[in-house]
């Protein structure tokens, strides 16, 4: 279990969380979806360590963690294959960039330069590097936001498989519903503002999540952007 307790976090003076709790469970991939700004991306890098929090209790920064962050951050000077064998650690089998390389549908461009990549090439090679070293934890911040439709499906599709290998805990933060109700065993939808928890839906006994929950995320979604440009209206009106 991923336990948040009391977490409170704030940017210069926005407060983006204050006393939030959140409970996770292990060897399950949890969506994380709700309006831009509302400190998505800033959660997974409190859970990453990247950020301290004023307060609270976060989950210990684990050595097995994985991050795939919203750009792809390879070394422009290392090839695909040494862009993944650069972070594996000694004791992983370098066949083992061989086997990812393969279900990634990149084989043949592992002696590739990330400037001689696709923008879905890269994303896959970074989303490799992430997984390399069989984290228990793979935090994944919008990962295929750059990806054509096809190339998500295929996306998709792999991590799915590559969660069916391991089955390790997966954090995703993500603006698309589909994706969220492909993948997650559990959707948590972000509001308000501190950040609070405003949806909270798990897949039902047959595994799927079911059309109503679906109408309800969209719902809650739909409501949020309304507030958020409410807010933004009444934000840039008292600056007049
Ligand atoms: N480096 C920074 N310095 C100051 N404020 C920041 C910084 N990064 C983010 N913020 C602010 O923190 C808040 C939360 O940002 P965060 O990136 O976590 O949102 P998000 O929900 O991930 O948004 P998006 O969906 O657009 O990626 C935003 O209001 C943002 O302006």
């Amino acid at each position: 279990m991923l336990t948040i307790e009391n977490l409170c976090f704030k940017r210069d003076r926005q407060v983006i969380f204050h006393q939030f709790n959140l409970q996770l469970m292990d060897h399950q991939v949890t969506c994380f979806l709700g309006s831009s700004g509302i400190g998505k991306t800033t959660l997974l890098k409190l859970i990453a360590g990247l950020l301290e929090p004023m307060e609270g209790q976060l989950p210990r920064s684990s050595e097995s963690l994985g991050y795939v962050f919203q750009e792809h951050r390879l070394k422009p000077n290392l090839t695909v294959f040494d862009n993944i064998a650069w972070v594996m650690k000694p004791a992983i089998h370098k066949e083992r960039i061989n086997q990812l390389l393969k279900i990634a549908g990149l084989t043949h461009a592992k002696n590739y330069y990330p400037h001689e990549l696709s923008g879905g090439m890269k994303q896959r090679a970074s989303i490799l590097r992430a997984l390399v070293n069989k984290p228990d934890l793979i935090l994944m911040d919008e990962p295929f936001q750059a990806l054509d439709s096809q190339l998500k499906k295929e996306m998709l599709q792999f991590i799915q498989t590559l969660w069916s290998e391991c089955k390790p805990t997966i954090l995703l933060v993500t603006h698309d519903l589909e994706e969220a109700v492909f993948l997650g065993h559990r959707i948590i939808v972000l509001g308000n503002t501190p950040a609070q928890i405003i949806g909270d839906f798990t897949r039902d006994s047959y595994h799927t999540f079911t059309h109503d929950i679906h109408l309800k995320i969209e719902k809650l979604l739909e409501k949020e952007m309304e507030d958020f440009r409410g807010n933004t209206e009444l934000a840039s009106s008292d600056c007049l």
